[in-house]
């Protein structure tokens, strides 16, 4: 004989009603569509069965989202699959059906009817609905975190707004830098790594302790010692996004503040040479002639008002980006809508900062990069060249040692260096003690010049230049060019900048 479908489905029904009074089981419904809402539950489980349950039912759909880097696996429809929890078993099945015919709705539902039904002991309901789902979300949460692609922000559009009124654009971030390719002293590295993982973790310690969850880094050091670099491995090891903000770009503080809130938690919000960015800003109301130039001596950037309001009525309105601005947008009441956040501030010259950002509590950790040291280098070597130190270029490696500190090498030159001569193990490390021994060389004979009290800087700099020209690497001498360039462009201010930079 034959049915109706609705008939089939409504016995069908009936019988595991029937089925499931009797058993010792109890059975929990997560169906996609409740009502008209997405039930989020129902993702989450799909995300948590894809990754975590042991591979054991015998048939598994797969998917890959756009963007997304990793496959997943799915249970297929009407299909079981077993999970265990604090010793506690629980079978997950999937069920869709054909949806029965349906009235007139505002919004049209999807054919398929499709739903998790657990099925749990009687006896471990209340771990289940206490700790399992909750734990089945936090998981997805992850999951989902991790495979979807990370984004790099920015407001790079001098304050317009795209279709949705977004103020950030995005791009895919494939930064490869992590805290495994990161050469600095490794200590300082797990103390930050730490760090970095008790935030992540610590949101009940925020609660508790009345904090917004939020932490701050500043790094400062000379250039290319791998601030950059640092970033990107922060945003890789928490799997954060990162929104680059372009102070420059900012007119006002209350801009400042809308970009604030268009931020989402879990990221991390980077302001990049911030003893720059504000001076930039403030640069036309300047009097070229003062010899003064950092930021916080304009008088109306301290003030305590709050400093409102664009300072000088500029014509288009650029240069009234504030301190206290700044830091009412790290620090104050603003700073935590929304949550689990990190800033990082990175400059080259801590020395330049007002104190009022220095201070205890705003930015939680300086984190100095210095140049290379022998510990700094071993990763670098051991990266690039697949170096082991049990190899028998010890003496050479002994003489690195000593002159290396003296050398006051970036990270950047030295990866520069090893890079070209990546071909051979035995040339790099024979090259770069010399380079070393020369930088270290003219170190010492520049301290001890200073020491001496005398000043012949002018043709020390030429020198200088010279050589670095001819020691980098053409990349680099472009690079270089393309500085002096910009420096013209930007007038006189930049120059000495640059001396105090050598
Ligand atoms: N500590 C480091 N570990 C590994 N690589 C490094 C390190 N420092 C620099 N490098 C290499 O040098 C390049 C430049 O480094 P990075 O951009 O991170 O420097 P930075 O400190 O941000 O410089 P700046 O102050 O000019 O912005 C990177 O691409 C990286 O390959
Ligand atoms: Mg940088």
């Amino acid at each position: 004989a034959i049915f109706p479908p609705e008939l089939r489905f409504a016995a069908l029904k009936l019988f595991t009603q029937i089925f499931r009074c009797f058993s010792s089981y109890v059975y929990l419904d997560i169906t996609e569509i409740d009502g008209v809402n997405t039930n989020e539950l129902y993702n989450a489980v799909q995300l948590y069965l894809s990754s975590s349950v042991s591979i054991s039912g015998n048939r598994l759909s797969l998917t890959r989202a756009v963007n997304s880097s990793a496959i997943t696996f799915g249970l297929a429809n009407n299909d079981c699959i077993r999970d265990s929890f604090n010793g506690v078993t629980v079978q997950w099945e999937h069920i869709v059906s054909q949806r029965q015919a349906q009235g007139y709705l505002w919004r049209p539902l999807p054919e398929e009817k499709r739903g998790f039904t657990l099925r749990i002991k009687k006896q471990d309901k209340p771990l289940i609905l206490d700790s399992y789902l909750d734990f089945v979300m936090d998981r997805a949460d992850e999951i989902r975190r991790k495979n979807q692609e990370r984004r790099l922000f920015t407001n790079s559009r001098g304050g317009s707004l795209d279709s949705r009124g977004n103020p950030w654009e995005s791009v895919p971030f494939k930064h490869p830098s992590t805290f495994d390719t990161l050469a600095m002293d490794p200590l300082r590295k797990q103390q930050i790594m730490e760090d970095l993982q008790d935030f992540a973790k610590g949101q009940s310690f925020y609660q508790q302790t009345g904090r917004a969850w939020k932490r701050g880094y500043l790094l400062y050091g000379p250039p290319g010692t791998g601030k950059s670099s640092m970033i990107a491995a922060m945003a890789n090891f928490l799997g954060y996004d990162i929104y680059d903000l372009e102070l420059t770009e900012v007119h006002n503080n209350s801009e400042l503040r809308k970009l604030l809130m268009k931020t989402t938690s879990k990221s991390i919000i980077v302001i990049e040479d911030i003893d720059c960015s504000i001076n930039l800003t403030d640069r036309k109301k300047k009097n070229p002639s003062s010899g003064s130039r950092s930021y916080f001596d304009l008088p109306d950037i301290r003030s305590g008002g709050g400093g409102y309001s664009s300072i000088s009525g500029d014509k288009n309105g650029a240069g009234s980006i504030t301190l206290s601005g700044l830091l009412n947008f790290t620090d104050g009441l603003w700073s935590c809508c929304g949550s689990e956040r990190i800033f990082v501030f990175t400059t080259n010259h801590i020395e330049k900062l007002d104190p009022a950002l220095l201070r205890s509590g705003r930015m939680d950790m300086h984190i100095f990069m210095s140049y290379c040291s022998f510990s700094a280098l071993k990763i670098l070597l051991k990266n690039y060249l697949n170096y082991s130190e049990d190899e028998s270029n010890r003496t050479v490696l002994d003489e690195i040692k000593e002159v290396i500190d003296k050398a006051k090498t970036t990270p950047a030159d030295v990866s520069e260096l090893l890079i070209k001569n990546r071909r051979c193990k035995n040339r790099a490390l024979t090259e770069l003690l010399e380079t070393l021994k020369t930088r270290a060389e003219k170190n010492g004979r520049e301290l001890s010049k200073k020491e001496m009290g005398l000043e012949e800087e002018e043709e020390e700099e030429e020198e200088e230049e010279q050589e670095k020209r001819t020691l980098d690497s053409p990349k680099e001498a472009s690079e270089f060019e393309e500085d002096r360039s910009k420096e013209t462009e930007e007038g006189d201010e930049k120059d000495d900048d640059n001396t105090s930079r050598e």
